[in-house]
């Protein structure tokens, strides 16, 4: 997926400036930053989230597989299966456990029988690693869960419908270390079939989980390269104050 010159403004007040960046479908890219910067917001460029909010204004191109996701003829519904999302607070629907992670399928006509859709199910929640802990409780509702066991189950929901890209802003703020960590594993393990998009607040985290780091600054790409790079020699004087702690 790539970004070329991709612009976002508030009701007219410039909130991303002219960011252009390619991320690789077989990498986790964080994006760091203060708050602020405008991560969130070119984050949610990315599958056209930005379009539920009636003051934002997008420019520029974002092309997936190639094709701009902008285009008059995209079909928004299609493109936010390819490119998932994963939020802050753990947003499962009020449903159980189950159809939490059968609606997408369903709505895209990806299983054909009742039993292709079960093996979905359970093949997207053994991939997000919640599968041993719910296996027997399918029918329970997916609000139910732990904040952790809920973040699991959204990714599930995410990879069910077999995305090309997956979006997380802020996946573990809520969370404690322990289910933390459990994310953190299971970004490593999902890496190499999904092209990964990490926002953290978390320095420590981005240099963990990511191979790229893309670091925002006043709605400006300050400065992207490898995570080891950008953590132990960066090129830009705002990027080394920012993860040495002098501003945030
Ligand atoms: N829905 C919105 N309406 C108007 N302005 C917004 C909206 N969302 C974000 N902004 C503004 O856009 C700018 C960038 O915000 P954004 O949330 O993208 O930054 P961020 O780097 O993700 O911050 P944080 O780390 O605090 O989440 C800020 O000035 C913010 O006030």
């Amino acid at each position: 997926m790539a970004a070329r010159g991709v612009s976002v403004s508030y009701a007219g007040k410039q909130a991303v400036s002219d960011v252009s960046i390619d991320m690789a479908v077989d990498e986790v890219t964080a994006f760091i930053g203060p708050s602020g910067c405008g991560k969130s917001t070119f984050l949610r460029t990315l599958n056209r989230m930005n379009d539920t909010i009636p003051s934002a204004h997008v420019t520029g191109k974002i092309l997936l597989d190639g094709e701009d996701i902008y285009a008059s003829d995209m079909d928004v519904v299609q493109l936010r299966a390819r490119v998932g999302m994963v939020f802050q607070k753990p947003n499962p629907f009020p449903k159980s456990i189950f159809e939490n992670v059968a609606y997408g399928p369903r709505i895209h006509g990806l299983a054909q029988s009742k039993g292709e859709l079960a093996d979905i199910v359970e093949r997207s929640l053994k991939r997000a690693g919640l599968w041993d802990e719910v296996k027997d409780r399918l029918q329970d509702s997916g609000t139910a869960l732990s904040g952790g066991q809920q973040q699991r189950l959204c990714i599930a929901r995410a990879i069910a419908v077999d995305p090309e890209v997956i979006l997380m802003d802020e996946p573990c703020s809520a969370l404690d270390p322990i289910a933390t960590a459990r994310i953190e594993e299971l970004i490593a393990d999902l890496r190499g079939n999904y092209a990964i998009v990490i926002v953290t607040h978390n320095m420590q985290q981005a240099a963990r989980v990511s191979q790229r780091t893309a670091f925002f600054h006043l709605g400006q790409l300050v400065e992207y390269g490898l995570t080891d790079e950008i953590f132990t020699a960066p090129r830009e004087a705002r990027t080394k104050d920012y993860i040495t702690g002098r501003y945030g």
